[in-house]
């Protein structure tokens, strides 16, 4: 490489170079990626266990010794759940693209966003997608964006409290991809966004809008949010405290009096004590003590998934059910809906502060 190319600064300029074998290089853009969790390419076994694999080996997720954790996971874990899971996911999955729902969703948000930073920033701007597990991958996401010449990226992970095994291993492997690049783009990673205006206005108004549709009002909204061992609170992970913000925050926003929403966790997986009340056990307490018609919301949760549409629609619903409840509403996550897409626009602006005008 010429002194000259060294000294390039990004723009137009570094597009001419003397040398025929110099690499061709992209105009500078910035790079804006959403990240999801993952979810698997297909129902059938292999592919269960291919996803659940990679999810389960996750220290982030699952911070047990390796030498102590792996044996079980490939010889007993991965021998059952694959087909218990494989029989969820089937009863949830999108026969019409035939693909997992939270695929379909992140792409429908992927497309709305893109199209709003086109209306700002033209082409200056590059918007994706990516999985922390399965397809597409962060690291052919990240590649892919580098090598059309962002050399600034957002990155933003879909989740609006941050939890460890969620916010922070999506980051680290956004971050595992750059130790490979001769060029790393410089990155910026999208913080919690659960008190963002947008986002629990969005919110509101999901509860508001079903609430209008119902015949009479449930006599308690349960907020139900993914779990995690109660060792990753008292580690320091702060997931626990953002799900209970959450919840005042959208009572707050609802202008609801306190008591009328439950904070709950549901999805709890292996012996150890997770975080509490779960779910399941709640809900036929709630029918147990007289209320007959409650609501369920899951603000953890940017797209509705299998832990959704299934763990809630079904295993939760039959629960309440069993106890005596009579009512059991459902209020979809925010999916694609336009003022949740405001809202995650308006958050990546934010963070892309000063790297476009
Ligand atoms: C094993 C421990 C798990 C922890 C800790 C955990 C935390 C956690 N997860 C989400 C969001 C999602 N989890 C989803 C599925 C899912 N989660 C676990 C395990 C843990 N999650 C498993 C084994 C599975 C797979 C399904 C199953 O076999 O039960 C999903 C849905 C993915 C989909 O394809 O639809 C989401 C989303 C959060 C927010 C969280 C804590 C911070
Ligand atoms: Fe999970
Ligand atoms: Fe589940």
């Amino acid at each position: 490489m010429s002194e000259n190319a060294a000294k390039d600064q990004p723009g137009e300029g570094r597009l001419s170079h003397t040398q025929s074998d110099h690499p061709p290089i992209a105009r500078a853009k910035v790079g804006v990626v959403l990240a999801n969790l993952g979810t698997p390419d297909n129902t059938d076994y292999w592919s269960l266990r291919r996803y659940l694999g990679e999810f389960l080996s996750d220290q982030r997720v699952v911070d047990y010794a390796r030498w102590k954790w792996q044996p079980i996971l490939q010889l007993v874990i991965l021998t059952r759940r694959p087909f218990v899971s494989g029989k969820a996911y089937k009863s949830i999955w999108n026969t019409e693209k035939d693909e997992s729902p939270l695929l379909t969703i992140t792409r429908a948000q992927t497309e709305k966003v893109t199209e709003r930073m086109k209306a700002l920033y033209g082409d200056d701007v590059e918007v994706d997608f990516c999985m922390r597990y399965g397809n597409p991958s962060t690291d052919s996401v990240l590649k892919r964006l580098a090598e059309k010449g962002c050399e600034r990226i957002v990155f933003f992970p879909l989740y609006p409290q941050y939890g460890s095994p969620t916010t922070a291993t999506a980051n680290d492997q956004a971050f595992r991809t750059l130790m490979k690049m001769k060029w790393q783009p410089s990155i910026r990673t999208v913080p919690a966004y659960f008190a963002h205006s947008g986002f629990l206005q969005a919110l509101a108004s999901s509860v508001t809008e079903v609430y209008q549709t119902l015949d009479g009002r449930p006599s308690k909204l349960v907020a139900s949010y993914h779990g995690v061992p109660e060792r990753f609170l008292l580690d320091g992970d702060p997931y626990h405290c953002h799900c209970q913000k959450t919840t005042r925050l959208l009572r707050e926003q609802l202008g609801w009096e306190k008591g009328e929403i439950d904070t709950v966790f549901q999805s709890k997986f292996g012996p150890e004590k997770w975080v509490g009340p779960a779910t399941v056990d709640h809900v036929a307490e709630l029918a147990r003590q007289g209320h007959k018609h409650i609501a369920v919301i899951s603000p953890a949760f940017s797209s509705d998934c299998v832990e959704t549409l299934e763990e809630i629609q079904e295993e939760i619903h039959d629960s309440f059910m069993a106890a005596g409840g009579e009512t059991f509403t459902y209020i979809p996550c925010l999916n694609d809906r336009d003022d949740h897409i405001d809202a995650l626009v308006d958050i990546a602006n934010n963070e892309l502060g000063g790297w476009l005008t």
